[in-house]
């Protein structure tokens, strides 16, 4: 078959990653009969820079008529001015909204090999294996009123968080789903002792749960659950929240996993395209130097194979040769080591040839 694979490379060290996915998903491609078509966009900072805004309608609708987009990430020092309404990261919103990619999902595994180098110890970390679902088109992403205004002579400014049953019925749903081909096992992640959009996510939570007799569901605060994410990490299964304790709770998460550079994620809505992207940012810290981690990149690459293109054999390819690369020791600056990001890429693809 032929697949029709957008990228979007974005600011920092977005482009230095993604490239090195596009490199193994070539070399994936000589395994197989399908053909990967690949075209790249702007999104972000250099959209921002070349067009003034942070996605084009043109980008937003090439994404839309490809089978799957891959991102890398956007942002930077460049474009943060708090008082512009012009910034990269609206563009990276504006895509998940336009693509209707409501389930955003975060695998973190630990891999052996690491634990010695995580700040938790080896006990705490052994059987780590869990899923986080986020919501990631509604909350307070997006929720309205949003702004800043003039009020008795003081700037005030104003987010909400708005969802409504259906938002919440259908993550929770596909997490139950998820949980299903796993442990069996949904937290699902609130702050409802304060906010009433949290009560209403526990009410359909439960309700929900009502058609999964198989699967476990507990509720969990989200200061408790970020609690218990470093005290006993393993015990959660899959786990499920809104949009903005998604985002928090797996920065955190990736800690477990030895760097913030591991983690992929893959952004589903009910029809295609699924957005790829891995969950760190732009790291301008360490832009143009070449010494990105790749893994997550290349991973949301594999997890792009697994649910886009129904690839399941070659994004195993993919995950075994990362695995085998970081059981052999090969490390980035980030996990302690010195590689490149063109060398750990390089190892990646040695182990996938093996
Ligand atoms: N999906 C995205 O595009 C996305 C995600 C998060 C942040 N951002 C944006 O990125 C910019 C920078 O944000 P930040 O610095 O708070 O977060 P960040 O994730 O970019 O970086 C946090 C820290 O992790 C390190 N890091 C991240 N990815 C790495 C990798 N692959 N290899 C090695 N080290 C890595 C960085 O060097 C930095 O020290 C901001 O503009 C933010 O809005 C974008
Ligand atoms: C850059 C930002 C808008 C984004 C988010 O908060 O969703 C990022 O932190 C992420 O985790 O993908
Ligand atoms: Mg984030």
């Amino acid at each position: 078959m032929d697949f029709q694979i957008t990228l979007l490379p974005g600011d920092g060290i977005g482009p230095e990653v993604i490239e090195k996915a596009v490199q193994i998903l070539q070399i994936i491609e000589k395994f197989t009969d399908n053909r990967f078509h690949f075209s790249k966009e702007l999104i972000g900072g250099c959209s921002i820079d070349a067009n003034g805004t942070a996605l084009t309608e043109e980008v937003l609708n090439a994404c839309r008529q490809s089978d799957a987009v891959l991102l890398g990430a956007v942002g930077g020092p460049k474009w943060d001015n708090p008082d512009s309404n012009i910034r990269p990261e609206q563009g990276l919103l504006a895509l998940r909204k336009g693509l209707k990619v409501y389930a955003n999902l975060r695998p973190v595994k630990v891999h052996p090999a690491l634990m010695a180098a995580s700040p938790l110890k080896e006990e705490k970390l052994s059987g780590v294996d869990m899923l986080v679902v986020r919501e990631l088109t509604g909350g307070l992403y997006f929720g309205e009123p949003k702004g800043r205004s003039i009020i008795n002579g003081q700037e005030h400014a104003v987010d909400t968080l708005i969802y409504s049953e259906e938002e919440i019925r259908r993550i929770v749903k596909m997490s139950f789903e998820l949980a299903r081909n796993r442990r069996k096992k949904v937290t699902s992640v609130d702050k409802a002792n304060v906010l009433e959009s949290s009560r209403l996510w526990r009410k359909v939570a439960m309700e929900v749960s009502r058609d999964f007799p198989d699967v476990i569901l507990e509720h969990m605060l989200v200061d408790t659950a970020s609690m218990r994410l470093v005290t006993s990490p393993s015990s959660f299964d899959v786990i499920v929240t809104e949009n903005m304790f998604g985002d928090i709770l797996t920065d955190e998460a990736s800690v477990l996993t030895g760097s913030m550079g591991m983690l992929p994620s893959a952004s589903l809505g009910n029809g295609k395209p699924g957005l790829y992207e891995p969950i760190h940012g732009s790291a301008p810290d360490i832009a143009g130097k070449g010494i990105a981690n790749p893994i997550g990149m290349i991973l949301s690459a594999a997890l792009m194979l697994r649910f886009s293109l129904q690839m399941e054999k070659e994004a195993l390819m993919i995950e075994q040769a990362v695995n085998r690369t970081i059981a052999d020791g090969c490390r980035t600056a980030d996990m302690g080591g010195s590689l490149s990001t063109e060398m750990m890429t390089e190892e990646i693809i040695r182990r996938i040839h093996e």
